[in-house]
């Protein structure tokens, strides 16, 4: 398929456009007293923020509009054909970056903190025989779905965070009320970091310079949660030839656990752009649903197109997945099968901390690969929460972390990642699991 390189602005009278998002928007509903869009409401898009101010978000909608697509639609086109080869066997996934970026995470590091990992568990992982296909969770990773939509300090109930995108991570009224200006500021921290990811691919990788077939000119593939569909559907923009229209805010764009209703907003967005489109698969997930989103997002079964991203938990894979890929495979749809170890695995301490245990994150892994041989599908790779920092979030591993540990370098906004030498474990796991 030919893609010109030019991606102009879907128009806003488009009436694709606006079909994904009628007027009023998810986030400009009217506020209960709770804080939360009325159900009565419809069509009431999930986890999304309320906007104080309908005038400023109709504002920073039509300033995004006018913005280019931060990622060329070749690059989305080649993120599908390394993909189809994951589907068909012959290559795997690794991706992961943070839970929540942070805007205020200087440029230099946060591509140094994520690439440089990213990069060695790619070699740890290739060693196997499997070209990688890297991707990181980053550059538009600002948007987070919560458990519940306020926190309580000390008496005090505050809004929760819910990313830098949306709101503050400042427990304080001000910072947590949600401000669409965010929006703006996370197009340019999102651009910034993909400015230095160029920068570094051509300044690291002699191939690189020369016309490199297999590798964006980011080095890496960057991806994150298509959960704010105000800044989401305001970055769609439509390929001047052949009339294809592209999310414009990442390579990759998933849809969470929580928000992967299949008739639900988020997956009709994704359903209208040709990006390739994850989804996240949790323990409760039914044969029958994931049947639907197969036919909702691939329904010409193109490989490379659907990513199915389980996250059931080390006590759950072997039990709940199992009679997932028994149908999905039936069915034929060319899917590539990712294990996210992370999110099924998140405990509390007994001091109130969220973390993972490293032992639950290997099990959960190797339970993926049990049922995937058992099968004769193919486990495509991991996506995991992570960071090359030296930080002190999940437990357990070879550095040997304790409970006790998580206190002296816990910086994660939302959930704990793996440190440099954890995701280096998980990278040998998965290399073992391969030979
Ligand atoms: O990243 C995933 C979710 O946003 C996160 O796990 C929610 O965390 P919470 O349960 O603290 O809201
Ligand atoms: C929100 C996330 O995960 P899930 O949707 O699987 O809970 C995430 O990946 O940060
Ligand atoms: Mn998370």
């Amino acid at each position: 398929m030919t893609i010109a390189t030019a991606l102009v602005p879907t128009a806003p009278t488009d009436p694709d456009a606006t079909a994904v998002l009628t007027e009023p928007t998810p986030g400009s509903l009217p506020a209960s007293a709770s804080g939360q869009a009325p159900a009565s409401v419809p069509p009431a898009a999930p986890h999304q923020p309320v906007w104080p101010d309908p005038a400023e978000l109709r504002d920073v909608r039509a300033r995004l509009s006018a913005l280019p697509s931060l990622v060329p639609a070749t690059e989305c086109e080649l993120l599908r054909d390394r993909l189809a080869a994951v589907a068909n066997g012959e290559a795997v996934v690794v991706q992961g970056g943070d839970c929540a970026e942070a805007f205020d995470q200087p440029v230099g590091e946060r591509v140094r903190s994520k690439a440089d990992v990213l990069d060695r568990m790619s070699e740890t992982v290739s060693a196997a025989g499997f070209p990688v296909v890297r991707i990181g969770r980053l550059a538009g990773q600002y948007a987070k779905p919560r458990s519940s939509p306020v926190e309580i300090r000390d008496g005090v109930e505050l809004p929760a965070y819910r990313g830098d995108a949306v709101n503050g991570s400042l427990f304080d009224p001000r910072s947590r009320t949600p401000d669409p200006r965010r929006m703006l500021r996370a197009y340019r921290e999102s651009a910034g970091t993909l400015a230095g990811l160029r920068e570094r691919a051509a300044a690291g990788e002699p191939g690189a310079r020369r016309p490199a077939p297999t590798r964006p000119a980011t080095g890496l593939f960057v991806s994150h949660e298509a959960l704010l569909l105000d800044y989401e559907t305001t970055l769609v923009r439509t390929d001047s030839v052949t009339g294809a229209r592209y999310a414009g805010s990442g390579h990759l764009l998933w849809i969470g656990e929580r928000t992967r209703q299949p008739d639900g907003a988020h997956v009709e967005f994704a359903a209208r752009v040709r990006n390739p489109v994850g989804v996240k698969l949790g323990p409760g997930a039914e044969p029958d649903e994931v049947l639907a989103l197969i036919d909702r997002l691939d329904p010409e079964r193109e490989p490379g197109r659907l990513v199915l991203i389980v996250r059931m938990g080390a006590g759950k894979v072997r039990r709940r997945l199992p009679r997932l890929v028994e149908k999905v495979r039936a069915s034929g749809a060319p899917v590539v099968w990712l294990c996210d170890p992370m999110h099924g695995n998140t405990v509390s301490t007994s001091g109130g901390v969220k973390t993972r245990r490293m032992a639950d994150v290997l099990d959960e892994l190797t339970g993926f690969f049990e049922v995937h041989r058992e099968m004769g599908t193919h486990p495509g790779g991991v996506h995991a929460e992570l960071t090359g920092d030296p930080v002190t979030e999940c437990v357990g591993g070879g550095g040997r972390l304790t409970d006790e540990d998580l206190r002296h370098r816990y910086e994660s906004l939302c959930d704990p990642r793996l440190n440099g030498t954890q995701s280096l474990e998980l990278a040998a796991r998965l290399a073992e699991l391969y030979r």
